[in-house]
């Protein structure tokens, strides 16, 4: 079974993903760190981030499993990850492991922003994770500061509009729910409320799934 779980900045993709991996004893791609990873090594090699064939040749390097998240998860990578991820020759260098990751025998979730729309648009189960602006920004200045960075909510939030604007207004694989998601809005659910939601329309994708064996 192939889980596809897409969504803005800090929706909770990542947190419901892991669950539903663990629940299902699947493997799990967190596919940000990709382009987090790309955006570390350019900045890295003092590159700017607009350096396609650079971040080309980063990208290329990447091993999927191996990622220092440490140093990827942070406010500024967050950013930078969503400039070097609108270069279309960069989203195409990542495809095809996405792919490899996702056909797996016995499946994977993945999560990201072009997960049901073009990685695995035969995923048999896709949602679509959003929730307020002004939610996501309380809950990721939440998470910067339990990781000691102290930025205020008026700065997330900012942060989290420009990022979700760039996602989605780009030429190759925008920020979209694809036509076949289920929407699942964690406003005003909690992360045990948000994950019995989201088990509940995986168990009926699956029962669809049985009913056609
Ligand atoms: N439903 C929820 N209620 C409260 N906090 C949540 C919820 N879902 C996620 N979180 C928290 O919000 C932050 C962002 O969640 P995360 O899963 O990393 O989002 P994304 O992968 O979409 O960026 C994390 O600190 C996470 O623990
Ligand atoms: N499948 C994906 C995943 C991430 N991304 C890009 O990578 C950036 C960081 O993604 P992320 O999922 O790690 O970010 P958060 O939602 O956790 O804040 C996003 O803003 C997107 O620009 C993408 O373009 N496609």
């Amino acid at each position: 079974m192939i889980i596809a779980i897409d969504g803005p900045a800090a929706s909770g993709k990542g947190t419901l993903a892991r669950k539903l991996a663990a629940r299902f004893g699947l493997p799990h791609l967190d596919t940000g760190l990709l382009y987090r990873a790309t955006a570390r090594a350019l900045l890295d090699a003092d590159q700017p981030l607009d350096n396609a064939a650079a971040a080309v040749a980063a990208a290329r390097g990447l091993a999927l499993t191996e990622f220092e998240e440490q140093r990827l998860r942070g406010r500024e990578m967050g950013e930078a990850a969503s400039v070097v991820a609108a270069i279309p020759a960069v989203r195409e260098t990542l495809v095809e492991a996405q792919r490899r990751f996702a056909r797996r025998i016995g499946g994977a979730v993945l999560d990201g922003r072009d997960i049901g729309t073009v990685i695995c648009p035969e995923a048999d189960a896709k949602i679509f994770v959003t929730a307020s602006p002004q939610m996501r920004a309380q809950r990721r200045a939440l998470e910067l500061a339990r990781s000691g960075e102290d930025v205020s909510f008026n700065e997330v939030l900012a942060d989290i509009l420009r990022r979700d604007e760039r996602d989605s207004s780009r030429a190759v694989a925008p920020l979209r729910a694809a036509p076949d998601a289920a929407l699942l809005d964690t406003t005003a659910l909690d992360i045990a409320g948000a994950f019995t939601a989201a088990l509940a329309l995986v168990e009926a994708a699956r029962a669809r799934l049985h009913a056609t064996d």
